[in-house]
């Protein structure tokens, strides 16, 4: 179960704006990103899209044209759409947790936030056997705050985190992510994932809906694309959470998620399986 433990010394904000405001009800040792956080030797260019050129030096069709393309002015930090709620209710599968929950009617589709952590790539033979991870980069020091009883996470099983490709030189793999609930895969090629357990955004307050909603859960995470740097011409990869599509007319996806409800996805029968298993 995540735990929030009075803070070590940390920022309290990360990413590109040092200013950027808290979210209510933040946890004091995790630290709030404004963007991806990629420590090296990993790099943002792995996670970027050829953009739709049509001049002749880029003649290859772009090979995620159907991902949606978020906007700059659609991430705002805080993000004014959600809210981290306590979970006070005892009957609630999460109490003494955090959710997240919509400040307004959200519609049908409409994206909500990125999933912002430590962006990560697949254990290595050498980082497997890592004892210390006080000499990886990352976004805290070592951690009081990732729970060493959880299991291997496989989150949704879209982005079921892998960790077994040796092949990716440029991992910056923390053991941890082994065991964090907060990873959440971003390529499966390239075996990156993203870690929200030390550093991240009020997306890493979103609950599995099983115990929560009987209907299912009223959102997902979708791979996106968002733009980077001035004009449109960078694309990068990202995660991003949806409102759910309207599927069937009038059936309750139809609605979207209405002010004061709580945001739930599916973390996929994997991320319990492992749990139960572990
Ligand atoms: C990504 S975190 C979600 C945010 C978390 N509630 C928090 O306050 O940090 C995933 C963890 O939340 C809890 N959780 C999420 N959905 C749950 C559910 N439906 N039933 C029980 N626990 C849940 C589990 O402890 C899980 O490992």
């Amino acid at each position: 179960m995540p735990r929030h433990q009075p803070p070590p010394q940390l920022p309290r904000s990360g990413g590109t704006s040092a200013s950027a405001q808290l979210p209510k009800n933040w946890p004091r040792e995790i630290t709030y990103l404004t963007t991806l956080h990629v420590p090296p030797p990993l790099s943002s260019s792995l996670l970027q899209v050829p953009s739709n050129s049509n001049s002749n030096s880029n003649p290859k069709p772009n090979p995620v044209p159907s991902l949606p393309i978020i906007k700059p002015n659609a991430v705002v930090s805080p993000n004014h759409l959600v809210r981290i709620t306590p979970i006070t209710s005892p009957a609630h599968p999460a109490h003494g947790q955090y959710g997240l929950c919509a400040t307004r009617a959200l519609a049908p589709s409409s994206f909500i936030i990125l999933y912002l952590g430590t962006l990560h790539g697949p254990a290595t033979p050498s980082s497997r056997t890592q004892s210390s991870v006080s000499s990886l980069p990352s976004c805290s020091t070592p951690s009081t705050t990732s729970d060493p009883t959880h299991a291997t996470s496989t989150s949704d099983p879209t982005h079921a985190t892998s960790t077994s490709d040796p092949t990716h030189a440029t991992s910056n793999y923390d053991p941890t992510h082994a065991t964090s609930n907060y990873d959440l895969s971003l390529d499966r090629d390239l075996g990156l994932a993203i870690d929200a357990s030390r550093c991240g955004n009020e997306a890493r307050f979103i609950n599995d809906y099983r115990g929560i909603r009987a209907a299912g859960p009223n959102a997902e995470f979708r791979d996106c694309l968002v733009q980077v740097g001035p004009g449109p011409g960078r694309l990068e990869k990202r995660i991003g959470v949806f409102v759910l599509s309207p599927g069937k007319a009038g059936g309750p996806r139809a609605k979207g998620i209405a002010k004061g409800e709580e945001i739930v996805v599916s973390y996929g029968k994997g991320f319990w399986n492992a749990r139960r298993e572990g």
